[in-house]
């Protein structure tokens, strides 16, 4: 028992690396699949397929080694254990059969000693297989830990997550344990403040409906780079009803302010108000429900072209005279018509069956029908050509109409009809007016402007 013991011990400090390295080669295997099909557009657009196709025959053959090399060691193993039970099986005929001859033992005594070494092996031999089974098992964890480990928690949207599981009153103790046991007793504490005082749903819509949207004193740094101030300061009011426009250079921090309204992060410092609330007091899945975003690039589902519309309203029964309402006001219906199965078609993985302004067309029509108050629009034509955009652009000066708009556009051409241009420049607005007090005031807008009329000259 001792030598099975001392061998089971090696074979657990042995094994432990194999099995790590096998687990790894398969994950790094699965990673570069899924991270290929998953960007395949911009695999394409550089050319990368041969490239890709090599890495992962590399990493498939770095599988197919670490899979040998653990195979080695789990025969060397059983070999080794099969040997030492048959040798120790000959060693009791041996020995058994002189004591039989001698008379010291009885046959009936020997053939006992021989069936209980039976059941002593096949137990022995169950006992190293689950060991070799644990070893895969821990060294999965292992690999699960460290990434765990490595991932810093963003914790303004873990703070938003946590607040939404403890709404939900989840019971899961390991969800608890996962959410509560984090080292921000502040954060927490503030959670527990805003929990108790999260205001009813239908007061936000007639608030957004009705107020203005205010950014005051807005400071953001992203939690993976805490000491870089993004927004600085940053205070903008949107006017209830009209279309604020917000431009700027690159990395000014236009598109934080998005992620802020939509409320992906929260400020670190300042506050976001809609008719005078902290939008804070309300439920993030209901805030979802009144901001509409229309980026450069929708994401549509593999559903059928209905079904993306209808999305917008996950709850709520949509008439099929609804969504086509909504969809000839964001010019899709002469387009969807012609299409094989006309609204029942399936768009494809992630829209890939229709073009650019086609897509954006169908996000303009779910938008329509989510009728959410405060409406973004992120850079929203900025992928098109002269033809689509002219439609896109029809199709969201009716989705504007009424709403608390916030557009981004890097082409000032597309935002001079906004009631109001605001410049953001290092986290800050520096500028705000209409298109021609801007100019007037010959600042930076006036620059931005001159900048890209001599771009197209
Ligand atoms: N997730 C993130 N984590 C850390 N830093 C980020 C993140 N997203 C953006 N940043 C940084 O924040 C700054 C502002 O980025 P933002 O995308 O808001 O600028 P922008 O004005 O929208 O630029 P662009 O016009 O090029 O889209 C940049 O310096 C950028 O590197």
């Amino acid at each position: 028992m001792l030598a099975v013991s001392v061998l089971v011990a090696v074979y657990k400090r042995s094994t432990a690396p194999v099995y790590k390295a096998h687990g790894l080669a398969q994950a790094t295997m699965s990673d570069c699949v899924s991270e290929t099909f998953s960007a395949i557009r911009t695999v394409r657009s550089f050319s990368g397929e041969k490239r890709q196709m090599s890495l992962l025959g590399s990493q498939i053959l770095a599988f197919q080694r670490s899979g040998l090399k653990l195979g080695t060691f789990k025969s060397i193993n059983e070999s080794i254990t099969r040997v030492a039970v048959y040798i120790s099986l000959l060693a009791l005929y041996c020995l058994g059969g002189s004591k039989v001859k001698t008379g010291e033992l009885a046959v009936g005594t020997v053939v006992s000693f021989i069936g209980y070494t039976f059941t002593l092996t096949f137990a022995v031999q169950g006992l190293v297989n689950t060991f070799g089974d644990l070893r895969g098992t821990f060294a999965a964890v292992d690999r699960i830990n460290s990434i765990l480990n490595a991932v810093d928690i963003d914790e303004a949207l873990a703070y938003g997550l946590e607040r939404d599981i403890h709404t939900k009153k989840v019971q899961d103790e390991n969800l608890r344990l996962f959410l509560s046991s984090g080292p921000n007793v502040n954060v927490r504490h503030l959670d527990n403040y805003y929990m108790s005082d999260l205001k009813s749903t239908n007061n936000l819509r007639t608030l957004t409906w009705a107020g203005d949207v205010c950014l005051e004193d807005v400071h953001f740094a992203y939690p993976l780079r805490p000491d870089v101030k993004v927004l600085d300061g940053l205070s903008l009011t949107l006017n209830s009803g009209t279309v604020t426009a917000l431009v700027g250079s690159s990395g000014a921090g236009k598109s934080t302010v998005v992620q802020l309204l939509a409320r992906f992060y929260e400020p670190t410092q300042g506050r976001i108000t809609v008719g005078g609330e902290d939008v804070r007091m309300f439920d993030k899945s209901e805030w979802a429900r009144v901001v509409s975003i229309v980026n450069q690039e929708p994401v549509l589902f593999s559903l059928s072209v209905a079904e993306n519309i209808a999305y917008g309203l996950p709850n709520a029964h949509v008439s099929k005279d609804d969504i086509i309402k909504a969809v000839k006001a964001a010019n899709a219906h002469d387009f969807i018509i012609s299409l094989p199965q006309g609204y029942d078609t399936l768009v494809g993985e992630r829209g890939g069956l229709l073009s650019g302004g086609q897509r954006q067309r169908v996000a303009i029509a779910r938008s329509l029908l989510k009728n959410a108050p405060i409406l973004i629009l992120d850079e929203a034509t900025s992928a098109l050509d002269a033809v689509s955009e002219r439609l896109v652009q029809s199709a969201l000066n009716r989705l504007m109409k009424d709403r608390t708009t916030l557009v981004i556009a890097h082409r000032l051409s597309t935002v001079q009809s906004a009631h109001q241009i605001a410049v953001c420049s290092d986290g800050k607005i520096i500028e705000l007016g209409t298109h021609s007090e801007l100019v007037a005031q010959n600042g930076s807008y006036a620059s931005l402007v001159g900048t890209q009329r001599l771009a197209f000259e």
